[in-house]
């Protein structure tokens, strides 16, 4: 009767949680020196600061002063595709290998788990020149190692939990084979065999009737976590849940590892288990899944394929899961990967299994990564197509509070530039908060750099905009909204008050790098304009600043918020994009100009209207009301008049009295 209901709905993938919860961290430029919280649950870190003496200086280390210092030291090392290879300080043997990160220095060492930061390993080696030993014991390193009481505590938490599941889920060769065949009809898995489910270690729970994808510590086979993804079914659509053990941050399971042979040279990554196990299943390649999706590919996992001289990217049959595939094969070296262009006839792996398409063929015919600085339309013209196919993807992720944004700027898309502008005082930080809250609330991970606004102040104002209520009211509430709050992948930079440029673009770029950025908004340029000596004109200071943030989205397809005060006004008149301070440089480099609109003398205490003064995607410019909720900090368009005016190009900086819905 279930499986009925099941087969008569239409399967839709919704993965819930895929991406997106990691807690909120915060970037500093020292912990851009000295680390960021770690990947594994059993990895054992070194304790910040032991040897080394934080300078705060935020210049990360480039890969020739690794380079430099390794030769200078005498350490061998190999140059391989992300990281460097080095005889690892931590095991007797020295064919066990140490991977260095080469764009943040991060190491970890796959014999013993242990990572750390480029200072830790020069630690290391100091340490190993003052004990005068060929390695450091895990006993010589032992007072340098931290495991914290509370991580601990969750950590066993944890373990219990996960151990409970595993031991309760059973294989499905043990299950009745009308269950077995339920259950794989459901996740539409109909024709992987038990085999292969075995291979992969894949079980069933069966109270929740969800699939249990383990997580094997690579090194002794251990459990460290695992996933479960359980369908539900609701008016006619199967939605198909993930969770993750332990919570997603901790979670940087690669899929597939276990199964792959230590001398493979070939792999194919796809974005979900399922596709894995039929990629496999269908051509017998090496293949690992990324932990959560397209949505991220975490530094920590890059050690895992540094053994391939060849990867393939195949991870979903979408724009998104393509913009993904040419984002990460960025971290993994162009040069040894290809990708599978997603297409009517290119569907994602486990689909292409179950029409029965030939899955070698597919893999044989992807597209090499790299490219040349010049090409033909010959080679742009299937981008242009899948542009031209899927509009809807291409206009980029809608605001949910803010439809009006929506009919206007179509969406927020990777790789812009957005000004922002509006009286001092009229609300600028407010709405921001809640324009990139909205985004990050659908999975665009966010990084904040407030200079004005203190983080806790920021992110108290966040809150109240996520809960839509004064929690000072009803505190009550405060951890359940907290935890809530804390699942956005959303991240914020340190820093406060006058800022270096520099500084502030090292951080955003190994933003990107670690935590998959796709939106950085900057409150605001005035903070970066006293400290650029090089321009005596501060007209040029500026240009400058807006040149470097623009190259910045351009070059890592995250889009840049960037707030700008006006110059001075008149307070009767509204502004204008030659309002915004500063020289014509930074409307022209900009993709998008908004202006909030304070019309105190016309509408009144509290009435804004958001004007969308410049919009490069499609040319649509134009206005619209909104209206602040003091107690939840929040604003909405005024239900009483017409939404969105469109404004001709001529009269654009001009705001309507009426607003009528009228296409330009
Ligand atoms: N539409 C509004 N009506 C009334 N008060 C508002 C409105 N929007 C924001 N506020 C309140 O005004 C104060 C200033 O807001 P905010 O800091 O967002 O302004 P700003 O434009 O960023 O300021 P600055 O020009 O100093 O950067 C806050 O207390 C905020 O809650």
């Amino acid at each position: 009767m279930w499986l009925n209901t099941m087969m008569r709905c239409v399967f839709h993938r919704v993965i819930a949680g895929r991406g997106q919860p990691l807690l909120p961290r915060v970037l500093t430029p020292a912990r851009l020196k000295h680390g960021f919280a770690s990947a594994g649950v059993s990895r054992r870190h070194f304790k910040k600061d032991l040897l080394s003496i934080l300078d705060g200086s935020v210049t990360p280390v480039t890969v020739t002063e690794i380079r430099q210092y390794l030769r200078e030291n005498m350490i061998s090392f190999h140059d391989g595709y992300s990281c460097l290879h080095v005889p690892s300080p931590f095991t007797p043997n020295k064919d066990n290998l140490l991977f260095i990160d080469k764009t943040t220095g991060r190491f970890l060492c796959k014999d013993t788990l242990l990572e750390g930061t480029w200072e830790d390993f020069k630690d290391s080696m100091d340490l190993l020149t003052k004990e005068g030993s060929s390695f450091l014991s895990p006993e010589t390193l032992s007072s340098y190692l931290q495991d914290s009481d509370s991580e601990d505590g969750e950590r066993q938490l944890n373990h219990m939990e996960i151990s409970r599941i595993w031991n309760k889920a059973v294989w499905f060769h043990d299950l009745e084979e009308e269950d077995a065949q339920l259950i794989k009809a459901m996740f539409n898995i109909s024709k992987i065999t038990n085999t292969t489910l075995n291979k992969f270690g894949v079980k069933c729970f069966q109270p929740t009737k969800s699939l249990v994808f383990p997580w094997y510590n690579p090194r002794d086979l251990t459990m460290k976590g695992l996933k479960l993804l359980s369908a539900m079914c609701q008016a006619d659509v199967v939605n198909y849940i993930e969770t993750v053990y332990p919570g997603p941050s901790h979670y940087h399971n690669l899929f597939g590892i276990t199964v792959m042979g230590k001398k493979d040279t070939e792999v194919v990554i796809t974005s979900q288990e399922v596709d894995s196990l039929a990629v496999h299943q269908a051509t017998g390649i090496t293949t690992v899944s990324l932990p959560r999706g397209i949505n991220c590919f975490p530094p920590v996992l890059l050690p895992y394929l540094e053994q391939f001289k060849r990867i393939t990217l195949w991870l979903g049959d979408d724009l998104r899961a393509w913009e993904a595939s040419k984002l990460f094969s960025r971290k993994l070296s162009i040069k040894r990967c290809s990708l599978i262009r997603p297409g009517d006839t290119q569907p994602s792996p486990l689909k292409a299994f179950s029409l029965g398409l030939n899955l070698n063929k597919l893999i044989k015919a992807s597209l090499p990564a790299s490219h040349k600085s010049i090409i033909s339309f010959r080679q742009l013209r299937s981008d242009v197509f899948s542009q031209l196919e899927n509009t809807e993807q291409v206009a980029g992720v809608k605001w949910a509070r803010f439809p009006e944004l929506n009919k206007l700027l179509k969406g927020h898309r990777k790789g812009e530039l957005t000004i922002f502008t509006g009286p001092t005082g009229s609300g600028k930080t407010t709405f921001i908060s809640e324009y990139a809250l909205d985004l990050c609330m659908q999975g665009v991970n966010t990084l904040w750099g407030s200079f004005e606004l203190g983080n806790v102040r920021l992110a108290k104002v966040m809150l109240t905009q996520f809960s839509l209520q004064r929690l000072e009211e009803s505190l009550d509430q405060y951890d359940e909204w907290a935890d809530r709050f804390e699942e956005l992948p959303l991240y914020f930079m340190t820093f406060h008050g006058e800022q270096n440029i520099k500084s502030v673009i090292d951080t955003m770029k190994h933003a990107v790098y670690m935590y998959d950025i796709n939106h950085v908004i900057i409150d605001n340029l005035q903070f970066m304009m006293g400290q650029e000596h090089l321009f005596s004109d501060k007209f040029a200071v500026q240009d400058y600043i807006v040149g470097a943030f623009r190259k910045f989205a351009t070059e890592n397809d995250c889009h840049v918020t960037l707030v700008i005060h006006p110059r001075k006004e008149d307070d009767d008149k509204e502004l204008q994009t030659s309002s915004i301070f500063g020289s014509a440089k930074a409307s022209q480099e900009a993709d998008n100009v908004l202006i909030l609109q304070d019309r105190k003398l016309v509408s009144g205490p509290g009435k804004r209207h958001l004007q969308l003064s410049k919009n490069r995607f499609d040319g649509d410019v134009g206005v619209f009301a909104l209206e602040f909720n003091k107690s939840t900090l929040t604003f909405t368009s005024s239900k009483s008049k017409a939404k969105v005016k469109k404004v001709a190009k001529e009269n654009e900086d001009a705001v309507p009295d009426q607003a009528p819905a009228k296409k330009k």
